[in-house]
C-alpha cells in the first residue's frame, strides 16, 4: 500500500474582482449596506503559498507589496488562523504572498488573499472541506471573500456575501487603468456615499439587479455589457479622487464599450471588443490618460485553486498555469 505523501508546503492562485455593476441599497443597522451587485473575477492574479511553521507569520513580497500589513491583521493570516480554529486546531503555517493586486483599488485583492489561504490550508491540513463550508468562514472574513472562492460571474446580494452564479458564456477583455497614488478606504467611500445621497435628499430603494445586464451576459455581447455598467459608488469614489472622472472621460473618448468604476475604487475598468482592441486602448490611454498603471485582463476566470503543492519527496513547487493569466502591464 503506498501512502499518499503528506504536503509540506501548498500554492494557491486567486484573482481580482471587477464590479459589472454595484446597487447600494439603504445603510442597514450592522453598518453595512444591502446590496445587488454583479461580481466578475478578472486575470490578475495574487499567489498564496502556506508551509507547515513553528509560529503564524506572513510576508508578502511582488509589485504591491509595500501596502500591505505583514502582521496579525493580514486578511490571509486571519483566514489561515479562523480555519485552524474552526476544524479543532492545526499546526501553524508561515504564509508567502506574491501581490499583484493592487491594493485598496476596489479588487478585493485583500479578501483574494484570504480566500487563497483558505483553500491553501484546507489542502495542507487535508481537511477536505466543500466549498460551501469554506463559503461560511470567508463572510466571516469580508463580505467580497466568498466570491473569491466561487469565480466566474455572480450575483451578489445582502452585503455581497450571498452568491448566486450568472449563465455566461464567452469572455470579455478589459483594460484596467490603476492609481500610482494610493488607493481608497472602502468604509470612506460609502459613507461619502451616504454623505452625498442626504445632501440629495435622496433615499434608495431595496437594491435589485438590472435584467438588462443579465440577458447581456448571456452572450458576452460587449456592446451590450458595456451599456448595462453601473457603479452607486462611482460618484462617490469621484468626489474623493476626482482624477478618476478624468481617467474614465479620457477611456471614453477612444474607442471602449463601456467604462466603470470598480467597487470602491480607485481602479477604472473599461470593457472592449477584442484583444486588438485592448492594446490600442491601453496605447491612447498611456498617451492622453492621466498617470496610472495600464493592465490588460480577460473575465470572466475561476476563483481560488490550488495550482501546486511541495512533497517530502518532490521538493520544490509544482505548479499549473490554467485560465486566462493575461495581466499584462504596460
Ligand atoms: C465595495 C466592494 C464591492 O464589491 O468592494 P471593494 O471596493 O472593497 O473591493 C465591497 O462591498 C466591499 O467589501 P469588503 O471589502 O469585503 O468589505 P468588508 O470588509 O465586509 O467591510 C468593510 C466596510 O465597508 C462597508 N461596507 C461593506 C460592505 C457592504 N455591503 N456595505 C458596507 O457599508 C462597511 O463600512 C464595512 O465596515
Ligand atoms: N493580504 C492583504 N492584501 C491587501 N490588503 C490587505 C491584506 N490584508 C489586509 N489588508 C488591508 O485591507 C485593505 C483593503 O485592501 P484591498 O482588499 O486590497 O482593497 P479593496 O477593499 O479596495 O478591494 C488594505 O488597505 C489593507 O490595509
Amino acid at each position: 500500500m503506498t501512502l499518499a505523501a503528506t504536503p509540506t508546503g501548498v500554492t494557491a492562485r486567486v484573482p481580482g474582482k471587477i464590479n459589472l455593476q454595484l446597487v447600494v441599497g439603504p445603510l442597514r443597522e450592522d453598518g453595512y449596506h444591502e446590496l445587488a451587485t454583479v461580481f466578475h473575477a478578472v486575470g490578475l492574479y495574487d499567489h498564496v503559498i502556506v508551509t507547515p511553521s513553528d509560529d503564524w507569520s506572513v510576508r508578502v513580497g511582488g509589485r504591491h507589496a509595500d501596502r500591505v500589513p505583514q502582521d496579525g491583521s493580514n486578511l490571509a493570516l486571519r483566514a489561515a488562523r479562523l480555519l485552524a480554529e474552526e476544524s479543532g486546531g492545526q499546526q501553524p503555517v508561515s504564509i508567502t504572498i506574491d501581490k499583484q493586486i493592487p491594493v485598496a483599488a476596489g479588487m478585493a485583492g485583500g479578501s483574494a488573499d484570504a480566500a487563497g489561504a483558505l483553500v491553501a490550508c484546507d489542502a495542507l491540513w487535508g481537511l477536505g472541506l466543500s466549498r460551501d463550508e469554506l463559503a461560511v468562514l470567508a463572510a466571516r472574513l469580508g463580505s467580497d471573500v466568498p466570491f473569491l472562492l466561487h469565480g466566474g460571474t455572480a450575483i451578489g446580494s445582502g452585503r455581497g456575501e450571498q452568491l448566486a452564479p450568472v449563465l455566461a458564456r464567452g469572455r470579455l477583455h478589459w483594460v484596467l487603468w490603476i492609481s500610482r497614488h494610493g488607493g481608497l478606504s472602502t468604509p470612506e467611500v460609502y459613507a461619502e456615499c451616504d454623505r452625498l445621497r442626504e445632501a440629495a435628499g435622496h433615499t434608495p430603494p431595496d437594491p435589485e439587479p438590472t435584467g438588462e445586464l443579465l440577458t447581456a451576459l448571456r452572450t458576452m455581447e460587449s456592446t451590450a455589457v458595456g451599456a448595462a455598467l453601473h457603479n452607486d459608488l462611482q460618484e462617490a469614489a469621484m468626489s474623493l479622487d476626482p482624477t478618476l472622472a478624468t481617467v474614465v472621460q479620457a477611456g471614453l473618448d477612444l474607442d471602449v464599450e463601456g467604462a466603470v468604476v470598480s467597487g470602491s475604487g480607485p481602479t477604472v475598468a473599461f470593457l472592449v471588443g477584442s484583444s486588438d482592441a485592448a492594446i490600442d486602448l491601453t496605447v491612447g490611454l498611456a498617451a492622453r490618460g492621466p498617470e496610472g498603471d495600464i493592465v490588460r485582463v480577460d473575465g470572466p476566470v475561476p476563483g481560488a485553486q490550488v495550482v501546486g503543492s511541495f512533497t517530502p519527496s518532490a521538493p520544490g513547487p509544482t505548479t499549473s498555469t490554467s485560465g486566462s493569466t493575461d495581466g499584462s502591464t504596460s
